[in-house]
């Protein structure tokens, strides 16, 4: 393959003949505009799209569209971007259109993608012999604590048993909770966690800012002692993430949110589809990236979701897998339903789930912990709950679907 090829679902407008839609899409980012041109050159030609599947499916119909190489400049994702998903969405004649996937050349990916992937971060934390998902969580509430409340929270969850803390996606250098102080007063409660379990925790400073400060921004957390780094890459965008992995170099991994997403990700017949942002970000070096879940609160497609999370781990370019992170209304009862789902190589984190236990935070990352050590062990939720009072409890109050 030497040209970028993408696939999109569509609806053309009443008056529009499908194949004339899907050739409106390869003009428009490529050579093309709604009229002929005088101003024809020597590179137009060689520079046109071309549509070379075109079939129908449901309502609509589903596309794959050529993109010569040439048009594209190596490196530059907000340019791929201009070009896969740009002018396209808007066009009239097009009454709805998705982008479901990109192919891209090896020319295009001239990436150096996560620094330590999947693998890395396991053997970070240890359980790349056991193969066991790792349990996160989400402080909360998302805004509102001082850095001392903050780390007494993260305290809490360590010792409870979580392998990864992160700040949510609204928490950066807010003045109730400046980051510097944060990070320290964090990361002093991780070690003090740490020395006490023997277990290593990974906390993700979220260091999300505009696009001129944040790798300064990345460079401060890394001076008060950051493990972890957390970028919300829609809002960010990619060349953010890029920055931080490709100019930064820095040596602890990236924990890639994707708030937003939604706006683009959730209807099915119009936007952008979680698995090309997703191959983006492992392109632009996310060690680890939020994908959805199967049980929580958030609405997408299960069969989608399966998909995007198997294209972070498998061949791509020689780059590393991306560990993906289920996240967003989970509770321990929910755990058996999205290893069953998802597998094991996967990163569940709970907020309420955890924080919202009845006994606390403590309890509430004990009991998610006995969740994924139950299914480790063959027993479901409530077998393993028998005997271990804070997944009974969390059961009781939650239950187990
Ligand atoms: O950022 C996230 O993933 C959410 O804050 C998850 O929070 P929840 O577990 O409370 O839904
Ligand atoms: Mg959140």
């Amino acid at each position: 393959m030497s040209d970028v090829f993408s696939y999109y679902y569509f609806r053309p407008r009443s008056d529009t003949k499908p194949e004339d839609a899907a050739v409106a899409i390869a003009e428009e980012e490529t050579t093309g505009t709604w009229t002929d041109l005088k101003t024809r050159k020597d590179y137009v030609g060689v520079l046109d799209g071309s549509v070379e599947e075109l079939r129908k499916e449901g309502d609509g119909y589903v596309t794959k569209i050529r993109y010569p190489v040439e048009i594209f400049e190596p490196g530059n994702i907000p340019q791929y971007l201009s070009v896969v998903a740009g002018n396209l969405f808007g066009l009239g004649r097009l009454d709805s259109v998705r982008l479901l996937d990109i192919d891209i050349p090896d020319k295009l990916a001239c990436f150096d993608g996560p620094l330590f992937g999947m693998k890395g971060v396991r053997r970070l934390i240890g359980t790349d012999k056991s193969g066991r998902p790792h349990v996160g969580t989400i402080i909360k509430p998302k805004v509102g604590l001082t850095p001392e409340d903050t780390a007494e929270v993260a305290y809490n969850a360590a010792v409870g048993g979580v392998d990864f803390i992160k700040d949510d996606e609204t928490l950066t250098d807010q003045a109730f909770c400046p980051m510097d102080e944060r990070i320290e007063a964090v990361m002093a409660k991780i070690d003090q966690a740490q020395s006490e379990t023997g277990r290593k925790i990974l906390y993700a400073v979220n260091i999300s800012d505009r696009a001129d400060k944040i790798v300064e921004r990345a460079e401060r957390a890394l001076e008060h002692g950051a493990n972890t780094l957390m970028v919300d890459v829609i809002t960010c965008g990619y060349s953010a993430l890029q920055a931080l992995s490709e100019e930064l170099k820095i040596n602890v991994p990236l924990h890639v949110h994707r708030t937003m997403h939604g706006a683009m990700t959730r209807m099915p017949e119009h936007g952008i589809a979680m698995r090309p942002l997703a191959r983006l970000v492992r392109l632009s070096g996310g060690d680890q990236l939020h994908t959805g879940t199967i049980s929580g609160k958030m609405g997408h497609s299960p069969i989608e979701l399966k998909r995007d999370n198997e294209i972070l781990k498998e061949d791509y370019f020689g780059l590393k897998p991306v560990f993906p992170v289920a996240s967003g209304g989970l509770h321990p009862g929910k755990v058996h339903a999205e290893i069953s789902g998802l597998g094991r190589d996967i990163v569940l984190q709970a907020g309420g789930g955890i924080h919202g236990h009845p006994d606390g935070t403590e309890s509430g990352a004990r009991a998610m912990r006995q969740a994924v050590d139950a299914f480790m062990e063959g027993l479901t939720a409530q077998e393993y709950a028998k005997d271990h009072i804070e997944l009974r409890k969390a059961l009781e109050k939650w239950g187990d679907s």
